[in-house]
């Protein structure tokens, strides 16, 4: 498939900051900019901030996500959302095994499987964060690497599920660090990603694809990952708290 067929699609991912009085100005200053958007566009909020994003976001063309969610439908699991509360709350997006939630807080190949079928069975459509360390890559077991995550976390999705699932390749050592992968690297990867999916669905599949490229996409540097052939849309962090510097990445994927 042209890369042109497959819609870009641009999410903010605001980790853990902002209240919901905090989201809803954010949103509010958002919407106008974005409001002729040629792609998709959504924020993944704190869970504290959906009920406001919700509310904000009404009637716009901005979609709301979380940024995680539990495995389980209920249950002693103090602390933890599950993904049926999260779709009960309108919610249509949540990112699954962000290199911060493995890096941090324990989480597994085996973990983001079992998060992103539970997601799948309450209906939300999923980003699934991979990616490979500075030193993985000096190695050079990147592509390795990023396959085997990729993998792992499809086991037992179906071609027609697939269909809800965005892939989001993010280098752990551009997160955050102002480093940018480069384009040509960013593509390479998200090619890597795309030629996975062929070997484990078909060349459909993999043609329809969306694949994000996350880490230090900014305002400047976003035209040229996004006109990258196999860059569909990114997961944008320290910009997407940034009125001006989103919408200007939104900008860019709409051409
Ligand atoms: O999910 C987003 C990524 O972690 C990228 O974050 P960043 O844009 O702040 O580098």
């Amino acid at each position: 498939m042209n890369k042109k067929l497959r819609k870009a699609v641009i999410a903010g991912n605001w980790k853990m900051n902002k209240t919901p009085a905090e989201a809803t100005k954010l949103i509010e200053e958002i919407k106008p900019l974005v409001k002729d958007a040629d792609c998709s566009v959504i924020v993944c909020t704190p869970y504290v901030d959906i009920a406001a994003a919700m509310e904000a976001t009404k009637g716009s063309n901005i979609g709301v996500g979380a940024e995680n969610c539990h495995w389980e439908k209920s249950g002693a699991f103090t602390g933890e959302v599950s993904a049926d509360m999260l779709s009960s709350m309108g919610v249509q997006y949540v990112i699954i095994g962000h290199s911060e939630r493995r890096t941090y807080f324990g989480e597994t190949d085996c973990t983001v499987n079992k998060r992103i079928r539970a997601a799948l069975d309450s209906g939300l459509a999923v980003i699934l964060c991979v990616g490979e360390s500075l030193e993985q890559r000096e190695q050079g077991i990147t592509d390795e690497l990023v396959a085997m995550q990729t993998k792992i976390a499809l086991g037992g999705v179906s071609k027609d599920e697939l269909k809800k699932i965005i892939i989001a390749y993010e280098p752990i050592w551009a997160i955050g660090t102002g480093k940018t992968a480069t384009a040509q690297q960013a593509n390479e990867v998200c090619a890597v990603i795309r030629e996975t999916i062929k070997k484990l669905y078909d060349a459909a599949s993999a043609d329809a694809m969306t694949v994000q490229y996350g880490g230090s996409m900014n305002a400047k540097n976003a035209a040229e990952l996004l006109d990258q052939p196999d860059v569909d849309g990114g997961l944008i962090g320290g910009a997407s708290l940034k009125p001006a510097d989103f919408a200007e990445i939104v900008k860019a994927a709409s051409r």
